[in-house]
Order: structure tokens, then sequence, then C-alpha cells
């Protein structure tokens, strides 16, 4: 057989050769923030370029008053040679020389999220519900109540459910046993789902930054365990909900996010409480959203909110 026919097979047999394929991409998201100053976007958009990355989007902030530079940059990475861990080696210089606090993790990974709720089921039952469609990039991975409650709902999901009753004698216990827990299941995120407890000084610091809770007003107005039936007696117009950080103080927490509904004077405080369950999840689901995707960062007392 000649060298012309010899080709000719081959060709056959072997697969077409296109341009060299596109390596697999990996999508990442970068948040940073840091000392306003000028070259920052550069000194990222340049790291970004010399590793071959694409940026998909971008999203920025400088906060004039403060001096401070927020960043969250959405963008694709050659998964060969890159990985997210060499990734996060190569940029921690670029983040040492500008003073940044920065995160840098694979776009949509999924945080391990821990509920706790009392008696009211709805904010849990819409994550729940979320988290199994993927709405929301989390693994519910347990729930703690300090009720029984919702413990049939928990165990439809196949989630483990733990019963923390407190007491003022059994508080304390209750809050260690939910500390260990929070190892034990490698929680990124707890979320108060309608949880009417407050956690103590030393529990809230541990868990500062990585705990959200959902209240049931359009903060400041109404703060404490009965917001509806405060605002019935008030004769608001208008009812809400707020999804903050949780801090020791009661309530006064970063907010993340808030959702008001238009009411009357035909509305009881029980009409109320009925028509604010749909504010609560939907103020409670984005500040979960967004926090799980990069996008909240801390100013002060405040948040800033990269979307
Ligand atoms: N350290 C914090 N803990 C909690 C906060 C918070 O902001 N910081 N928010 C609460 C949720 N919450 C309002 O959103 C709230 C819950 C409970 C109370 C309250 O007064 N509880 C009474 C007991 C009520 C009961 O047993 O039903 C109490 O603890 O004495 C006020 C506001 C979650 N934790």
């Amino acid at each position: 057989m000649s060298t012309a026919q010899m080709s000719t097979a081959q060709a056959l047999v072997s697969p077409v050769r296109t341009p060299e394929e596109p390596a697999a991409m990996v999508e990442h998201v970068l948040t940073v923030d840091c000392v306003e100053s000028a070259g920052i976007v550069h000194a990222v958009s340049g790291f970004l370029l010399g590793h071959g990355c694409d940026i998909i989007d971008i999203k920025q902030y400088g906060d004039k008053a403060q001096g401070r530079f927020f960043m969250r940059v959405h963008f694709s990475a050659a998964q060969e040679p890159v990985s997210t861990d060499e990734l996060r080696r190569n940029f921690a210089p670029v983040a040492e020389k500008w003073q940044m606090n920065w995160q840098l993790e694979p776009h949509g990974r999924k945080r391990r999220v821990l509920v706790m709720v009392s008696k009211m089921g709805h904010c849990l039952n819409d994550l729940l519900f979320r988290a199994r469609t993927g709405d929301i990039p989390v693994e519910i991975v347990a729930v703690v109540s300090n009720h029984r409650d919702q413990e049939g709902l928990v165990h439809w999901h196949d989630i483990p459910f733990f019963h923390l009753p407190v007491t003022k004698d059994t508080k304390t216990d209750a809050e260690t046993r939910l500390l260990e827990l929070v190892d034990a299941f490698d929680v990124e995120l707890v979320v108060l789902a309608r949880y009417m407890q407050v956690l103590s000084d030393g529990l809230s610091a541990r868990l500062a930054g990585r705990t959200i809770n959902i209240h049931h007003s359009f903060l400041p107005s109404f703060k404490g365990a009965k917001p509806y039936h405060q605002a019935y007696e008030r004769g608001v117009k208008t009812v809400g909900a707020t999804a903050h950080y949780v801090n020791a103080e009661l309530d006064e927490g970063p907010i993340i996010s808030q959702q008001v509904i238009d009411v009357d004077h035909t509305y009881t405080a029980d009409d109320l409480v009925a028509v604010g369950r749909d504010a609560e999840c939907a103020a409670l689901r984005n500040a979960v959203r967004w926090h799980c995707e990069g996008r909240i960062l801390l100013l002060g007392n405040r948040t800033v909110i990269l979307r």
C-alpha cells in the first residue's frame, strides 16, 4: 500500500483534526474590597488577562465617603492549567499589594447551610424548596429548632433535624450543641428562618458574618418579637420584612434585603401576619442567594450589594 494510500486510510480512521479544541472553561467569582485608589480594576483585570481568564460580568462601587472600593468579577478560566487553588495562590500577592479583603470561589458552588426555626415554617419551607430545585446555590445540611413543629417537613426532605429546646436553664447548653453541629456539618452559613430566640453575645460573635436573620417588619420600625401587632396598633399602611446579618444587638445587624406590602384599615393583626409571610420569604431568599453568590460586602454596619 503506497504512502498516499496509507495517509488516506489513516484519515478515514483518526478523528478529523479540528483547530485546537478550546480547553474546558471553569467559571469563578472573585470579590474584593480595599482602600479606594486608582489602578485597582487595572490590577485585577491584568491578573485575569495574564492567567488566560475571560471576564463574564464585573460590578464595582467606590464609596467616596468611606474611601472604600468594592468589586465582584465573574470570569471563566481555562481549567487546564489553572485550578481554583492555583488561581488563589497566584492572586494572593496582588491582594497583599493592595491590602484587599478577598474571596475567590467556583461560580455556583453550593454553600453548606444550617437553618434554625421555631414554630412558623413558611420561610423554612421556601428555602427547602428552592434548595431542592437549585433556585438558590445552597445545600441545607441540617435544621435546628427549639420546637418540633417542623420536624415532619424536614424529614420529608431527608435532612437531619435537631430539637434543641431553649429555656433560661438550657440556653447555654443549646448554644454549645449548635456550635458543635456547625462544626460537625462544616456549615458555611446559618439562617434564622423565624427562629424566635435571641442568640447570646458569645454565639453571635462566633457566627459573625455568616448568620442571616429574617425580621418580620420593615426595620428600623417595630423591633422585637411581635412586630405585626405593633404595626396593627400603630395603624400603618405598609408592612414589610427585613433580612439582615445577625450581631449581638437585637434587630440591629447590617441590612441585606427588604420587602414591603401595602395594607389598609381593613387588615387585622392576623391579616398582617398572613400577608407578611410572602414578604419574609422573598427578603430572606434574596439575602441567602446574594450571600452565597458572593454579592454582599460589608461597609461598617451597612452592606454593599453588587448585582
Ligand atoms: N443576637 C441576635 N439574635 C437573634 C436576632 C438578632 O437580631 N440578634 N434576631 C432574632 C429574631 N427576632 C426578630 O427578628 C426576634 C426573636 C425573638 C425575640 C424575643 O424577644 N424573644 C424572646 C422569646 C420569645 C419566645 O420565646 O417566643 C426572648 O428571647 O426572650 C425578638 C426578636 C433571632 N435571634
